[in-house]
């Protein structure tokens, strides 16, 4: 047998052999397609003499391309001088371009071969201009979101004319003016953006007959990978290059289709066999990869979709150890779990053969934070794939940066990175100016800012902007004082009767806590009470939901009690200020932020106790840490601008934010101070040196495709963050998210464990909200999976599994019993939620004390997780009838509020007037509202 195919199935066999005409691969997850290729185009030189040079493979990154030419390389024996162009689509559109772009000239005019390549930056700065010209402000329509528009409709191939003629409204009309001055402009400069590399090299092989006839002749092979992933012009160009011998392979795997929120188009390869009716297709179905447990369960969940042309995948691997399932009490516990069990991993792996390998995967970036903090607790190197470190990220550096600032101004690299981020129209030439003043008198620019706004050194529009942006590091520096509620009340109240001008906020007093001095802060002139509850909403719109007034409250006791009766609930109650306005003031000082607390007046335990939970902060105290970061996230503007771009990335910096915002809430927690959190954050920062060597590979479920490892963790399983609740009303979407976790799954090769935390917190709330577990782990037979949540297979911490160094971060080491033991937890102290109020159809029907709870909760949260799935369970289940009321709403209907927009229902409980709703909204997550007022629409 001819070497090339020794060692390769039949199905591989063929994938190598069958060159001539079109060729569908259809290979499913860890088929061996990587080798398949690889194999083909070494088959293809060796056996068949086609000459290295007009072999063409496509791969989606240049590491995929470059591996893949390495193992070819390897294959050959390096016996070949020539080499096959093995390229990206836009690498390949470039080498294209470079060469015959001249030919799309009409007399003379047009791009030539030395265009420019215009990266992001670029495209910016042009769709600036354009919005200049037509004098359209770039804060009402964000450079960001035109761009994406514009990409978009090049990908669809629609051209500025036709983006007009189908605009719905004066903004899309807008978009596309801007569209067609982009598109000249790039001309001018003889300029071309990444979407224009692909549509360019189609238009060119579309209208030149002679160039594509070369190419044709060229490449008499074309391979095409990740052929799922693809969008409209790939797919165009794909036919283009195939010629007319069609000697075309595609490779890829409709289960594996992860970016259509990249253009990519499922369809390119669910239609290929139309597109070439004399299509031979290949399916290579089984699995080297995986045991056979864990690709049943992933080929489970995969099989729920329906847009899918369907294989059987199988192994010859059978058996293997069951699919673990942990249930943590919360996010953090969750992710000391994982690295409690990547430790035992490594441990055992020890001395054995191979290199231990392991991965974490999770579904947006934000998550790996409490990863990161829990494998560092360890002491556990780890490698992080796809992103920064969390502390790394430009988001989260510039809202670091304005609590460094709130503590000290003049830290002039912390204000050069965010005076004007987001933008508020702080120009460079604003900048410079400071910059000068600042070198010329040695001020900081802090200072430098104050002297240019007293003395009008600058054009008014300049100083308006420095006056806002000076105001808001100072509202923040005073939310770390005490009584900064009281004070600001007053200032929004005294702001009122100012003229406007930067003349009159120039003044210290204007500015609402005065002017800041070295080291200290100045705090305004003490001002009567000029009530703290009214005032204090307008002037805080944090641009993020503290729920509708007719939501359940997540309050505590004592200040639900303030609840407006008639509706039964306290909408004042989710503001975090509410509380400054509702309590009394309590006798014991809240630590201030600031500086550590006197331990003598405060020791840690006090700080957990109910009455002085971190959470609520007393009338008379500072700004709690998460209190602070939301300041500055609504009133720097920063989430609002990401908001209004609207593009994946931008949802995933807020997701960074909210992240931050839970980091701190930890903090708060163990009684950080402000410094100590920025030091904290610093740390993990500087910190952060990746090891080639690293064994552990932190990355989202997006960046594993293509890899394999033997113990694989999938963590986050909730509604609402796996299926991502943006995608969980649409079809289509919750497909793709079905694929992403068969993607997931199908990485592990002997071990997966699939996690969830119970509480999560979602921005920085002071109080965790309860999640759903994944509809995926419900897809998931449950013969194939055990739960690691029983107490003799949950770990057991000690203190001195935290590394040292990192020990001294906390103010309090956590006691064995709160870290999977729960005690804390179960005991309802730090983690209440509104499920600690409200369980009385569960309660009547159990006999249990209410302290019991959360641990009884927890085991009929298991047990019911495992009933649903026929699995047999020592616990008898318990029977709650599902009652409809009034609305007839039950489990599984989707509804539409006029807050959150579409939602599916996920429990009701109780009867009449009492009766409350829980659903999972696409949008806002999930929310338990009372039914009679909730004013839900069923759809
Ligand atoms: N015929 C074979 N015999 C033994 N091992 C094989 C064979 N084919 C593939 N493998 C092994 O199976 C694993 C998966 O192969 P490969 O990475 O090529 O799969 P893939 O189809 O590209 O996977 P995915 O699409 O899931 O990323 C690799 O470890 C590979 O060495």
């Amino acid at each position: 047998m001819n070497r090339l195919l020794q060692n390769m199935n039949p199905q591989q066999q063929e994938g190598i052999q069958a060159v001539d005409g079109p060729v569908l691969l259809l290979a499913g997850a860890g088929s061996g397609k990587t080798r398949v290729i690889t194999h083909r185009i070494a088959y293809l030189i060796e056996e068949r003499g086609v000459l290295p040079d007009s072999i063409l493979a496509v791969t989606f990154t240049n590491k995929a391309a470059k591996e893949m030419a390495e193992r070819v390389e390897k294959i050959l024996n390096h016996n070949s001088l020539a080499k096959p162009t093995l390229a990206t689509f836009h690498s390949f559109c470039v080498r294209v371009l470079r060469r015959d772009i001249e030919a799309l000239q009409i007399n003379g005019k047009g791009l030539t071969r030395a265009f420019a390549i215009y990266d992001e930056t670029d495209q910016q700065a042009v769709v600036k201009t354009a919005l200049k010209r037509l004098s359209i402000d770039d804060k009402t329509l964000k450079p960001r979101v035109v761009l994406g528009r514009i990409s978009w409709a090049k990908n669809h191939m629609i051209d500025p004319q036709q983006y007009f003629l189908a605009s719905a409204n004066p903004m899309e009309e807008k978009i596309a003016h801007v569209f067609e001055i982009y598109k000249k402009e790039l001309l001018k400069a003889n300029a071309l953006d990444f979407d224009d590399l692909l549509l360019e090299t189609v238009r060119l092989l579309k209208s030149s007959a002679e160039v594509r006839e070369r190419y044709n002749r060229r490449y008499r092979y074309l391979l095409i990978d990740e052929y799922q992933d693809t969008n409209h012009p790939q797919y165009e160009l794909m036919t283009l290059l195939a010629g007319p011998e069609k000697n075309v392979c595609v490779v890829g795997d409709e289960d594996q289709s992860i970016y259509s929120w990249r253009g990519a188009d499922i369809k390119n390869i669910l239609e290929f066999e139309k597109d070439f009716p004399n299509v031979r297709t290949i399916r290579l179905e089984q699995n080297y990869r995986s045991t056979q447990v864990i690709l049943e369960g992933a080929s489970a969940v995969v099989a729920q979709n329906t847009q899918r042309k369907g294989k059987t995948l199988w192994t010859a691997r059978e058996g293997g150890s069951l699919i673990g399932y942990y249930e943590a009490p919360d996010g953090e516990n969750e992710a000391l779990f994982v690295a409690d069990h990547i430790r035992k991993y490594l441990r055992e792996a020890d001395g054995q053969e191979g290199l231990p390998r392991c991965a974490v995967l999770y579904r947006t970036n934000s998550q790996s934070r409490l990863v990161e903090e829990a494998l560092r607790r360890y002491n556990i190197q780890y490698h992080m794939v796809g992103g920064f470190s969390f502390y790394d990220r430009a988001e989260v550096k510039d809202l670091l940066s304005y609590m460094k600032l709130a503590l000290n101004p003049h830290d002039s690299i912390a204000l050069g990175r965010v005076i004007n981020s987001p933008v508020r129209g702080i120009g460079k030439t604003t900048l410079e100016t400071l910059e000068r003043m600042a070198l010329s008198s040695g001020m900081s620019t802090w200072d430098a800012i104050g002297a240019a706004i007293k003395d009008k050194l600058l054009p008014p529009r300049a100083l308006t902007a420095l006056g806002n942006f000076r105001r808001l590091i100072e509202d923040a520096r005073a939310m770390l004082e005490p009584d900064f509620a009281e004070k600001l009340s007053a200032d929004v109240a005294g702001d009122a009767s100012l003229p406007e001008g930067v003349a009159e906020q120039s003044e210290d007093v204007s500015f609402g806590f005065g002017a800041a001095s070295d080291g200290e802060l100045a705090i305004a002139a003490a001002t009567e009470d000029t009530g703290a509850d009214t005032s204090f909403d307008t002037s805080f719109n944090f641009g993020f939901d503290f729920g509708p007034t007719e939501e359940m409250s997540t309050i505590a006791p004592e200040n639900a009690a303030n609840s407006d009766s008639s509706q039964g609930i306290d909408s004042a109650s989710f503001n975090p200020f509410a509380s400054v306005a509702s309590k009394t003031k309590h006798d014991k000082k809240f630590p201030s932020i600031v500086s550590r607390r006197d331990e003598e007046t405060s020791t840690p335990s006090e700080v957990s106790t109910s009455e002085d939970r971190p959470a609520f902060r007393n009338p008379g105290d500072p700004a709690t840490l998460p209190e602070l970061i939301k300041f500055l996230n609504d009133r720097s503007g920063y989430i609002r601008a990401l908001e209004e771009e609207a593009t994946p990335e931008a949802f995933s910096r807020i997701e960074n934010l909210k992240e931050l915002a839970n980091a701190a809430s930890d903090a708060q927690e163990r009684g950080e101070t402000l410094h100590e959190f920025l030091d904290h954050a610093a740390l993990i920062s500087d910190a952060d040196s990746y090891s080639e060597e690293a064994r552990v590979t932190l990355m989202t479920l997006h960046a594993a495709k293509g890899l394999e490892f033997p113990l694989v963790f999938m963590t986050g399983m909730e509604e609402g963050l796996f299926p991502s609740s943006r995608t969980m009303v649409d079809p289509t979407g919750l497909e793709e998210e079905r694929r992403l976790c068969y993607v997931g799954m199908t990485r592990a090769m002997d071990t997966l464990v699939m996690t969830r935390a119970r509480y999560r917190r979602r921005y920085g709330n002071d109080m965790p909200e309860s999640s759903v577990p994944s509809r995926f782990l419900e897809e998931v037979p449950s013969r194939l999976m055990e739960d690691l949540g029983s107490p003799a297979a949950r770990p057991q911490f000690s203190t001195s599994d935290y590394d040292s160094g990192y020990r001294g971060a906390y103010a309090t080491p956590y006691p064995k019993a709160n870290r999977f033991g729960s005690k804390n937890f179960d005991e309802g102290e730090r983690h209440y939620n509104y499920e600690d109020e409200d369980q009385s159809g569960e309660r009547a029907s159990r006999s249990s004390s209410t302290g019991k709870t959360s641990a009884n909760r927890s085991m009929d949260n298991i047990a019911s997780f495992f009933a649903a799935r026929g699995q047999k369970i020592t616990r008898p289940a318990i029977e709650v009838a599902e009652p409809t009321g009034k609305t007839g709403l039950k489990q599984g209907m989707r509804v539409r509020h006029p807050k959150y927009g579409e939602g599916i229902v996920f429990r009701r409980e109780g009867d009449g007037d009492d009766a409350k709703i829980t659903v999972q909204f696409q949008q806002h997550g999930v929310k338990k509202l009372v039914e009679k007022f909730a004013q839900l629409e069923r759809l």
